[in-house]
């Protein structure tokens, strides 16, 4: 059955929805892993790095933790897969280098990519809204697999510029930042608490069940839910394209 939506624009979230969580936890994660004491060392004063360590700090309430104090609570969150903003800016740094040296490319289900392309020609809006940094979503879509599928976005959402994934503030604030009405917004995402807070904000919100992926089982509540993006019609009658 194919879902259908009139709106103006889709925010994308990545992990268990345009992407495979088992390759962020496999792939992404070692790579991050085994780079953080470097850069908590090496470069404790960029002002980035120097930000997130003062975040990390506080968050665990160690306001005198060293590098290696720091580096075990990194590695705590990401063990329990824990989207802690500091966690995802420094992650942001390392990745965004390792996608630029070609180390890494990103992943994208099969379904994804023709989706967005006829999305965009259709004159949608695209936007990305997840945990993972600006910086990390900006390098995730620009190594794709099938090449640089940046300029099919418009906008890039983190926790930082928007706010918490599950408060209906933030997607207030994605909805005034982008100029569209709430109504107008279409919110894909694997987790229900997410699609709670879009549908709060008065966002339109489609659940994204991919089996194997961590809520598949679970499920996504009252909302409506799709196996794959071409189980999601959109278009927007509003649009001059
Ligand atoms: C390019 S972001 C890498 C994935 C990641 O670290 C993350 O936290 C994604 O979370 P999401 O909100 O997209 O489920
Ligand atoms: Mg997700």
């Amino acid at each position: 059955m194919t879902l259908r939506y009139d709106v103006d624009a889709v925010v994308l979230d990545i992990e268990g929805t345009t992407s495979a969580t088992g390759f962020v936890v496999d792939v992404l994660y070692p790579y991050s892993r085994s780079r953080f004491a470097a850069l908590l060392t090496e470069r404790a004063d960029d002002p980035a790095v120097s930000r997130a360590i003062a975040q990390v700090r506080e968050l665990t309430d160690t306001p005198d933790a060293d590098a290696v104090q720091i580096e075990k609570s990194l590695n705590a969150w990401l063990d329990e897969d824990r989207k802690a903003t500091p966690l995802k800016t420094l992650q942001g740094i390392i990745w965004s280098e390792g996608f630029a040296r070609g180390d890494l490319v990103s992943h994208f289900y099969d379904d994804v990519v023709p989706a967005l392309r006829a999305w965009h020609t259709a004159g949608l809006r695209l936007y990305v809204y997840s945990s993972g940094s600006v910086a990390a979503q900006r390098a995730w879509f620009t190594s794709s697999p099938e090449g640089d599928l940046l300029p099919l976005v418009s906008g890039l959402y983190d926790t930082e510029n928007a706010g918490p994934k599950q408060e209906p503030e933030s997607y207030r604030r994605i909805a005034a930042a982008t100029g569209t009405e709430p109504s107008r917004l279409l919110f894909l995402s694997d987790r229900p608490g997410e699609l709670d807070a879009a549908v709060a904000a008065g966002w339109h919100a489609v659940g994204v069940r991919r089996p194997g992926e961590p809520y598949f089982e679970q499920g996504v509540g009252d909302h409506a839910q799709a196996g794959a993006f071409d189980e999601i019609g959109i278009t927007s009658s509003r649009s001059t394209t």
